[in-house]
């Protein structure tokens, strides 16, 4: 069989076609999108539970061990069973990926490119309507919010990876002396990246496979656990695509035991992690570990985009009826399960009647529910061990004599993983529900004198558990906004003007926040694929040296 090597058909430079968004899909009622994700559903009903194998050494495998998710929406019903790893799969999978590099590597840019290119066909042709059925079933999107992660999100990272990476090859030296040329040769890093996804957007596991891989580089992927199926469902696509089997491997299972295995190998060389800021703080130190006693050949990368504690700073020149809008949409969409939802807010007293008022109007024809009913806004959150820790913060806030509640406040676990989107307003900034990241459809609001605006920015700086990833100034003052800009400028790696904390859209607003939301190489940028590169600097001169001394020796 002929495999992608280096190729001679390629002669010269090639121009890429732009990169550009997937338009969304709104699933309005009676639409001819609403009638084909209503059937892909049903199909994907009728095969519960899934059983989702191990890909490794170019085979999919299935396992005795596997590991079980239920549907949020319906905790009855298993969604899927996946296959779990062991420490010899790792270690085989690490052998074929380093195996499959040596052609990888040299396989010519447009070929790679390609295949990611047709993979974002794929995603938003062929496969659209069971990539948003298998995230609304398996991790508890609604319709919209499955489009725009599971369709839209993931078919732009492909198609615009690619054109980070155009970017980043075209980055080369402008300067050359007189008979000199200067290169820079970008190559993948040595070794094989490690790359680790979240449960909660389809697409961010696509995007932590497919930058490193289109950079040359050979990945091992250790899916979340309740995002399994849309995960193998992606993977297949690459596959699909042309992507070459050993290229990337997929492996779910025990994320310990599994990360154990990729951490004891020498020729590691980066982890790619989206997840909690404790998960990635504990890999990194795992990973520093190793650096320190010599166990890998490189210094391995670290890439870890993380928690979030989000606010919205409303101030009294704000449009109020657009900050609640804004607010409801940050806190509430996909039950607050977003890095980037809003989690804080601070109203100015001035404009408190109006905020509380408008947001309560805001939230009557907001529903919670399956999101296979359209009507609803809020879906389950994904288990029930997040549910359990978000009762638990309800049932705490709701007898604390410094919050008052607004709305919501309750829970209902019988079905599925309901939690009621909840607006809680603090006596005092000192609460710890400014600090600690809920992952879930709760708000703390703290009500400032109008003329406290800088003491609470100087709050908001300090306070938010030390995440800094997103945030959002509200003012129809420009002289406010400009200083809401430069005082927070380190409060936030996405800092919004008049709108919510949610939705970056790939190409538009690269993703990331520094501190402890991570290292902020940014999510959809050029910037986060050098990070898969060990560039290496190249000088040829045309012109022979005449001589050892330099003029000023000669006498
Ligand atoms: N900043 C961002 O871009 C971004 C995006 C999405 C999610 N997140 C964050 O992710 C979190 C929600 O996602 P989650 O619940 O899947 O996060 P998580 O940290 O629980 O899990 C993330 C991944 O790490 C794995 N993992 C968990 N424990 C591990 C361990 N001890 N060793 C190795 N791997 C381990 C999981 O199996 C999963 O694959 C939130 O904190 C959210 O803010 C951040
Ligand atoms: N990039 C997404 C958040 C991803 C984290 O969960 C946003 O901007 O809302």
């Amino acid at each position: 069989m002929p495999s992608l090597k280096a190729g001679v058909a390629t002669s010269g430079n090639f121009k890429l076609p732009n990169a550009r968004n997937e338009e969304n899909l709104h699933y309005a009622v009676s639409s001819p999108e609403r009638a084909q994700l209503d059937e892909a559903l049903r199909a994907l009903r009728s095969k519960l539970p899934l059983h989702v194998p191990l890909y490794v050494s170019g085979m999919s495998r299935s396992t005795t061990q596997s590991l079980t998710s239920t549907m949020p929406s319906e905790h009855a019903q298993e969604f899927a069973k996946s296959s779990a790893a062991s420490v010899e799969d790792v270690q085989n999978a690490i052998r074929s990926a380093l195996e499959a590099k040596k052609s990888w590597q040299k396989t010519p840019f447009v070929d790679r490119a390609t295949i990611f290119l047709k993979a974002a066909e794929l995603v938003a042709g062929k496969y659209r309507y069971d990539l948003v059925a298998a995230t609304m079933l398996g991790q508890g999107k609604n319709a919209w919010q499955a489009e725009i992660d599971a369709a839209a999100e993931l078919a732009d990272f492909f198609r615009f990876n690619v054109s980070y990476a155009e970017e980043v090859y075209n980055k080369q030296p402008t300067l050359n002396a007189p008979g000199n040329f200067g290169r820079t040769d970008w190559r993948p890093l040595e070794g094989f990246v490690y790359a680790v996804s979240p449960f909660n957007f389809t697409a961010i596991g696509g995007n932590l496979v497919s930058g490193p891989a289109i950079m040359g580089n050979v990945v091992l992927w250790k899916p979340s656990p309740t995002g399994v199926y849309a995960s193998w469902l992606v993977y297949q696509i690459l596959l699909e695509a042309g992507l070459p089997p050993n290229v990337i491997q997929f492996l779910p299972g025990d994320a310990e035991l599994i990360t154990k295995a990729v951490y004891e190998h020498k020729e590691f060389s980066a982890l790619n992690f989206t997840g909690s800021s404790d998960v990635f703080r504990s890999l990194y130190g795992k990973a520093a570990e190793g650096v320190v006693s010599k166990k890998y050949r490189d210094m391995p990368r670290m890439v870890g985009e993380t928690s979030g504690k989000n606010f919205h700073l409303i101030h009294s020149s704000a449009d109020i009826s657009n900050a609640v809008k804004h607010t409801v949409r940050a806190a509430f969409e996909y039950s607050g399960q977003k890095c980037s939802a809003c989690s804080r807010v601070y109203i100015p007293e001035s404009r408190t009647q109006d905020f509380l008022e408008q947001i309560k109007k805001e939230m009557e024809p907001v529903k919670v529910g399956p999101p296979e009913d359209y009507q609803n806004f809020l879906g389950p959150v994904i288990h029930k061990g997040a549910f359990d820790k978000i009762v638990k913060i309800i049932d705490k806030a709701n007898g604390d004599s410094r919050l008052q509640n607004i709305f919501g406040g309750s829970y209902d676990g019988s079905r599925g993983h309901y939690i009621e989107p909840s607006l809680y307003v603090a006596n005092t900034l000192d609460h710890e529900l400014f600090d600690q990241e809920i992952f879930g459809p709760v708000l703390v609001a703290y009500i400032y004198p109008d003329d406290e605006f800088e003491q609470v920015m100087a709050r908001i700086d300090t306070q938010g558990g030390g995440f800094a990833l997103t945030g959002a100034i509200f003012a129809n003052d420009r002289a406010v906004l400009r200083q809401a800009e430069d005082t927070l400028r380190y409060s936030a790696g996405n800092f919004y003007l008049n709108c919510k904390t949610t939705g970056a859209v790939i190409g538009h607003q690269s993703f990331g926040g520094s501190r402890s939301s991570g290292t902020n190489d940014k999510a959809g940028s050029a910037n986060v694929l050098m990070r898969f590169t060990s560039p290496r600097t190249l000088k040829e001169e045309m012109i022979p040296l005449q001589s050892v001394l330099y003029p000023s020796n000669l006498a």
